[in-house]
């Protein structure tokens, strides 16, 4: 025999049962079957909210039974001809039945579980009635058989147990006196010794099939529902999580009791007890493989099989040095809940058995504690131990494989993985047989928990990282373009997949967790609602994405100061704003310490000469045991494209206006043309060659007239117009002296300082043409001749693809 069991979704509609019924018409030509049907879909909700609505007083529950009966008349006037009257009459009289029922409970204000079940039975004999005489018309041999009559269970109604011997003695029975092909059984429901009908829990059509297919021996049991079988996450959760082929029984019973729902958790140890083969299966997409459970499932080279998770979980932790080596707390402890009838989901104790920590359903825990602090009463009034404390919104997130005992480092993934996302672990739980790593999280945290997991475990070939990024201006609004042109280059070649979440200026903020289009943002962002820095933050922690990297492409104070904020909850920084690594040393040497900490990259390479490899060079240098003994540079790509382009032909204001338009200048180029800007470049070096060091402690010689800096921008650029002769004199001199003007930075010793100086013929910065920087960088193994490193030091272009680098850096940390 085969029984197969057809879900609340699979016989929710007629389109939907004359699906069922051809899955089955195309099996019973392999041999008789069992089919075990759920009511309708949204029955037996729709059946428990008359009840209570009548229990509570409310006339309101004949309108749900109308409208339930409208629902299933509609259903059998469209699979059974006009002709075929009879179904149509007995559901005229079961819902008369229902209907009597629910006076019954208006009229005496009480629902009690027993009739709850007699209540809820209806949903399944109707839909079993309804598709029997369906499958009759389709010409099938077909038999209803009444559940209560097969499966006997005590009285504990609500939730019965099965009497497996009695029920394998009645199916013997029904069998012998019906030889028809297709027998078809409302799932769910059972009779105790007394004939009153009793239900096998929420989700017990799967249990029932189970039952039947371990009391007939069955060949296969199917499990019909609408997905393509147990999945290697939950779905809504995971957009890649994918079916998992096979998979043995253990393993099934603790994806399904850890929250994975296609399988009701009771089913698997009728079958497993026999070795009845279990198929999950996909009614509306029949041909798709599903889910096989079985004995001895041909190992894949996947060694964790599934990832899940459970909510709504409270954490108990009875804690005090009364208990240390002292036997029978745990015993008291248990005794105390099991007397409430409080499931204990998970358990861990420290081995100085300081501490006992269970796991319950949240809605547990009020009655739990009164229990627990009841019971040792006596030792909390001795301060032996503390009351108990309740941790709230919490859940598990569980590794589930019978592999994993074999393979060193599951756990090391599991945890390094959530640890890189900022994902704090509350509690552990992994017994000895190792088919289960649970770990207690945050329920805020179940999300992005599960997809770091599911990519650490199933996607080893891919990442997503999700990008925030503050400042789409003139560099900005480049990195979005490489950004991109790179997408699929960096899915494809570096399993990156890189989205951009959200983008946001000074007036509005653009978000899609799906990833924005790149193409259209500029005009989106324009329309886009506005949004404050403080609610951009929020944003990013709220979102709570993995790997998600905030991208600051402002010269903005403000946006420097979230950074602090963000590397706490695991957000790593990429940064070209330079006002956080050249702020007060202490702030700057907490966010290093706060990357470190919380294993999320600050990364600011573009801080010092654009893109050019830098600060990488300086940190390879000094990581590998070399010593800085100084430092001479060019660190102005605005400066240096100035006196390499002025010659008194254009005025001096001209040419920097021209570097202002070409993307070289800082938003204000005040601070380039004051120096300023040099002299926290070189601050930024002297602190990452090992330097502790402050803005006030470079020397600034500047070689503007004061009244340049006096005023706004505009006023800026009128009196750069108006001491023209000053310009043209320091051009003429270093000139006049066969030489260049360079405004250079320099370090040694602890000491750092900027200024203009002319540089002759020969000298290592001499030819520096265009925007270009230089650093040479003199250390204990470079003392002769220095280290080198030249090129484009400014620019949107190549500024963009230095903080491109850093994301990526930071991606695959
Ligand atoms: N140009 C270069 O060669 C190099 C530049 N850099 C650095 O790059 C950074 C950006 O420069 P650049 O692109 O030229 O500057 P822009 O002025 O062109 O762009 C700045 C962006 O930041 C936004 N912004 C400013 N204040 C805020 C705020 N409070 N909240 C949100 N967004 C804000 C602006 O939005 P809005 O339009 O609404 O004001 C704009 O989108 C600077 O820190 C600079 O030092 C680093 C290396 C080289
Ligand atoms: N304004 C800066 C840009 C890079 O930091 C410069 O001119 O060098």
């Amino acid at each position: 025999m085969q029984v197969l069991k057809f879900g609340g979704t699979s016989v929710a509609s007629a389109e939907n049962i004359r699906k069922s019924l051809a899955i089955v018409a195309t099996a019973a030509e392999r041999g008789p079957v069992v089919m075990v049907v759920s009511a309708l879909g949204g029955t037996t909700d729709a059946l428990i909210g008359a009840g209570r609505a009548a229990a509570a007083g409310d006339a309101g529950y004949r309108d749900t039974l109308l409208q339930l009966a409208a629902r299933h008349r509609t259903a059998v006037q469209e699979l059974l001809p006009a002709t075929h009257s009879g179904p149509e009459g007995q559901l005229v009289s079961q819902f008369g039945e229902i209907t009597s029922l629910c006076n019954g409970i208006f009229a005496l204000g009480e629902l009690s579980t027993r009739t709850l079940d007699k209540l809820m039975s209806y949903g399944e004999l109707l839909s079993s009635h309804l598709i029997a005489a369906v499958a009759k018309v389709q010409g099938q041999a077909t038999v209803w058989a009444d559940a209560r009559q097969l499966i006997r269970t005590n009285s504990r109604f609500g939730m019965a147990e099965v009497d497996m011997a009695t029920t394998q003695k009645q199916v013997a029975d029904f069998k012998t006196q019906n030889p028809a092909k297709i027998w078809v059984v409302p799932g769910f429901i059972a009779a105790d010794a007394h004939g009153t009908t009793t239900t096998l829990g929420r989700g017990g059509s799967d249990y029932t099939a189970a039952i039947l297919a371990a009391a007939l021996d069955a060949e296969k049991l199917e499990i019909w529902t609408d997905v393509s079988g147990m999945m290697t996450a939950d779905p809504r959760l995971v957009r890649s999580a994918r079916p998992i082929a096979h998979i043995s029984y253990q393993e099934a019973m603790e994806l399904s009791h850890f929250g994975a729902k296609v399988l009701y958790p009771p089913t698997i140890q009728p079958v497993m007890q026999r070795g009845i083969p279990l198929w999950i299966k996909n009614t509306f997409a029949p041909d798709e493989y599903g889910t096989l459970v079985e004995v001895e499932p041909p190992r894949t080279p996947a060694v964790v099989q599934g990832i899940s998770s459970i909510g709504n979980l409270t954490l108990l932790n009875l804690e005090g040095s009364g208990m240390v080596g002292i036997p029978g707390f745990s015993k008291r402890l248990f005794e105390a809940l099991a007397r409430e009838r409080i499931n204990v989901i998970l358990i861990t104790q420290s081995s100085s058995e300081h501490s006992i920590c269970v796991g319950v359903n949240t809605p547990d825990a009020a009655p739990a504690q009164v229990a627990v602090d009841e019971e040792f009463a006596t030792e909390i009034a001795a301060g032996r131990i503390e009351p108990l404390r309740p941790e709230k919104d919490l859940a598990i997130v569980a590794l589930v494989g019978e592999n994993m005992k074999n393979h060193p480092g599951i756990s090391g993934k599991l945890f390094g993985a959530l640890g890189q996302n900022g994902v704090n672990i509350r509690a552990i739980a992994q017994g000895a047989s190792e088919k289960n790593i649970s770990t207690v999280i945050r329920a805020a945290d179940v999300r992005k928990a599960i997809n770091v997991l599911h990519e650490a475990f199933f996607e080893a070939t891919k990442k997503q990282v999700n990008l925030f990024i503050l400042g789409p201006g003139n560099v900005g609004s480049k990195l979005l373009e490489q950004l991109a042109r790179q997408q699929a280059h960096l899915l494809e070649k570096l399993g990156l997949q890189v989205r951009v979440v959200a983008i946001a200026n000074s007036r509005h903020c653009l978000v899609d967790e799906n990833g924005l289009d790149l193409t259209a943002w500029p005009e989106e962002l324009a329309q886009a609602p506005a949004q404050t820095l403080e609610e951009f933050t929020q944003l990013i922690i709220a979102r709570n994405l993995r790997n998600s990297i905030f991208v600051d492409v402002t010269a903005n104070p403000a946006a420097a100061g979230i950074y602090a904020n963000l590397l706490a909850k695991s957000v790593a920084i990429v940064a070209c704003n330079k006002v956080a690594a050249s702020s007060e040393y202490a702030h700057y040497a907490r966010l290093k310490s706060l990357s470190k900490e919380f294993n999320a990259s600050y990364l600011f390479e573009t801080n010092v000469g654009a893109a050019l490899p830098i600060i990488g060079t300086l940190n390879d240098l000094t990581r590998s045991g070399d010593v800085v003994q100084r430092m001479e540079a060019v660190l102005s790509g605005t400066l240096n494209f100035v006196f390499n382009n002025y010659d008194g032909t254009r005025p001096y204001a001209e040419v920097v206006r021209q570097a202002q338009a070409e993307g070289y200048t800082e938003p204000d180029p005040r601070l380039d043309l004051s120096g300023s800007d040099v002299a926290r470049k070189i601050l930024i070096l002297a602190r990452e060659a090992g330097q502790v060091m402050e803005m006030a402690d470079i020397e600034i010689e500047t070689f503007l007239p004061p009244a340049c800096l006096e005023g706004d921008v505009e006023a800026f650029y009128t009196q750069m117009a108006a001491h023209e002769s000053h310009f043209k004199a320091l051009y003429d001199a270093a000139t006049a002296a066969g030489k260049r003007l360079k405004f250079v930075a320099r370090y040694a010793d602890g000491h750092a300082a900027v200024g203009l100086q002319t540089v002759a013929p020969g000298h290592d910065l001499y030819d520096l043409r265009g925007k270009d920087n230089v650093v040479l960088f003199y250390t204990d193994r470079y003392a002769d001749q220095p280290l080198v490193v030249k090129g484009a030091g400014a620019g949107a272009e190549v500024t963009a693809s230095g903080v491109f680098a850093d994301i990526i850096r930071a991606a695959r940390l």
